[in-house]
């Protein structure tokens, strides 16, 4: 799933990869004396956006919230990023450190002292921000934050924390062995999803036995990389040049996509219009790839396409762009104010022509209610998003496997009903944002699996066509991609098509 909730600011000038490439000591752009009188606003940013996920927001919306309301922009606002973003990927490591540190289990700590000490750690061991700094300006925030009493506290913690390197905090505190109990300490993921992403490379061909321990240490590497802001330039609205003219480049195998590496990607004309948006690469391949499959010829013209599951609107302003001239779109979101994103974000499509009806629907219904009606359907089923952790820094601690039943669940109702939607000769794409076994294949294979009216078709095929660049791994006829083969989110796709 791309969302518009995948904005962020620019990255850091120089992000410092913790584990890995670190680019020149990068601290607040505020000169210390500003700092004392007002407080750092870069750091109190960040540590606003983690009680806020604390309390179950989104750090990819409350952060260029405040940033916004804050003014901040440039260093200070690639400050604030990094030190939320990285703070939220790598807590799972620096919760080991901080137990370590002040001899007690992270959940004996108050939680909002424990975020202020999660982003003191962050500064220490992964940004290389100096740490006398570090803990001065940490102690600094949780004096203001947390009360004077705690401040002590966060003191005492953080100058044990800088007393040693990252190598050696890995040293002290990674579990012996080779488990996932320690790779997964490691890199910062619960173990549940790494022995899930495991199992996921295995069985879409991403790897063999021989290979997937080296290929889940990339994958988990590619979770914690920061992602380049990837925009989609929709077709027949604004070309891949005009946002090359904006500042991005184009994008490495999308022939709609362009990389913004800095800057806002809010403060260009074509996305605030909705000409362009932000849009993962693998989306907006999955999107293409669904409107170039052949469908068996009907006599009825223009065709009908429904996008099943359309909030928050990233696939259907693609499709929407695409189907001038050729379709009706039907949009259909079961959350009302998801439906109203979908509804903003193709105004710009509608104003160009394109007959597209937004509505709320449970899609469970759609077969039901309307049989055999369109050509093409998307189901882009809500799913773990296991695939784009790199984008949604807190996911990982979030989504739990009881998700995942439940998920799958639907995932199977949605697709049979999509089928059921579908006309015979018409296609189905099954998309999800995750490679969980559970969430792909088995679900297709369950569904169409218990049908003789459902051809599977090779979507690497049909992904080769529309995106020549892109290397599918696996034999198919399912196409999975990885952030780190691909460096797009880790997209599924299978193809039907109904006889
Ligand atoms: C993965 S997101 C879709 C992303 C979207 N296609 C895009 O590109 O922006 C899944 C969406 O399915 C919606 N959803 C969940 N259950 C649904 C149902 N029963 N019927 C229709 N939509 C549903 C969720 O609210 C969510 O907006």
């Amino acid at each position: 799933m791309t969302t518009p909730d995948e904005r962020r600011p620019g990255r850091p000038e120089s992000p410092a990869r913790p584990g890995g490439r670190r680019g020149p000591r990068q601290k607040s752009a505020q000169r210390p004396s500003e700092r004392a009188r007002s407080g750092d606003p870069a750091r109190l940013t960040a540590y606003t956006v983690l009680r806020s996920v604390a309390e179950g927001g989104y750090a990819n919306l409350e952060l260029p919230r405040l940033l916004r309301g804050h003014g901040m922009a440039g260093r200070d606002a690639a400050f604030a990023t990094e030190l939320t973003y990285g703070t939220l990927r790598w807590q799972g490591l620096y919760d080991a450190v901080i137990a370590d540190a002040s001899g007690r289990s992270v959940d004996k700590i108050d939680p909002p002292v424990l975020d202020t000490l999660r982003l003191g750690a962050h500064q220490v061991l992964g940004m290389r921000v100096p740490a006398h700094a570090a803990v001065a300006e940490t102690v600094g925030l949780a004096r203001q934050v947390n009360g004077a009493g705690a401040a002590g506290f966060v003191n005492a913690v953080l100058r044990r924390v800088s007393e040693r390197s990252r190598q050696e905090w890995l040293d002290g505190v990674l579990p012996a062995g080779t488990g996932v109990d320690r790779l997964a300490m490691e890199h910062s993921h619960p173990e549940w999803i790494v022995r899930a992403l495991r199992a996921a490379l295995l069985a879409h061909g991403a790897a063999t036995t021989e290979t997937v321990d080296q290929e889940l240490v990339s994958l988990l590497e590619a979770d914690n990389d920061p992602a380049d802001v990837m925009l989609v330039a929709r077709p027949g609205l604004v070309e891949v040049a005009d946002l090359v003219r904006l500042g991005a480049e184009p994008a490495p195998v999308s022939p709609v996509g362009a990389v913004l590496r800095s800057g806002d990607p809010g403060a260009l004309a074509p996305v605030r219009d909705g000409r362009a948006a932000v849009q993962d690469e693998g989306s907006q391949v999955l999107a293409l790839a669904l409107a170039a499959v052949p469908v068996e010829s009907s006599d009825d013209y223009p065709e009908e396409w429904l996008d099943l599951c359309a909030g928050p609107g990233g696939k259907a302003g693609l499709l929407a762009a695409l189907s001038v001239g050729r379709a009706y779109l039907t949009a259909n979101e079961v959350s009302p104010h998801r439906a109203d994103l979908v509804r903003q974000g193709l105004r710009a499509a509608i104003g160009a022509g394109a007959g597209v009806e937004v509505r709320v629907g449970d899609g469970r219904d759609t077969g039901v209610d309307e049989p055999g009606r369109y050509d093409r359907v998307l189901v882009d089923a809500p799913c773990t998003g296991l695939g784009a952790l790199r984008r949604r820094p807190e996911a990982r601690w979030r989504r739990t496997t009881a998700d995942l039943a439940a998920l799958t669940e639907l995932q199977r109702e949605l697709l049979a009903s999509a089928i059921e939607a579908t006309r015979p000769g018409g296609v189905i794409a099954y998309a999800t944002c995750s490679p969980h076994v559970n969430e792909t294949t088995f679900v297709v294979q369950d569904v169409a699996g218990r049908r003789d009216d459902v051809e599977v078709l090779d979507a690497h095929a049909v992904l080769r066509e529309v995106a020549p660049g892109l290397e599918v791994a696996g034999e198919g006829p399912h196409a999975q991609l990885w952030p780190h083969r691909n460096e797009t989110d880790g997209m599924f796709l299978a193809l039907l098509r109904k006889r």
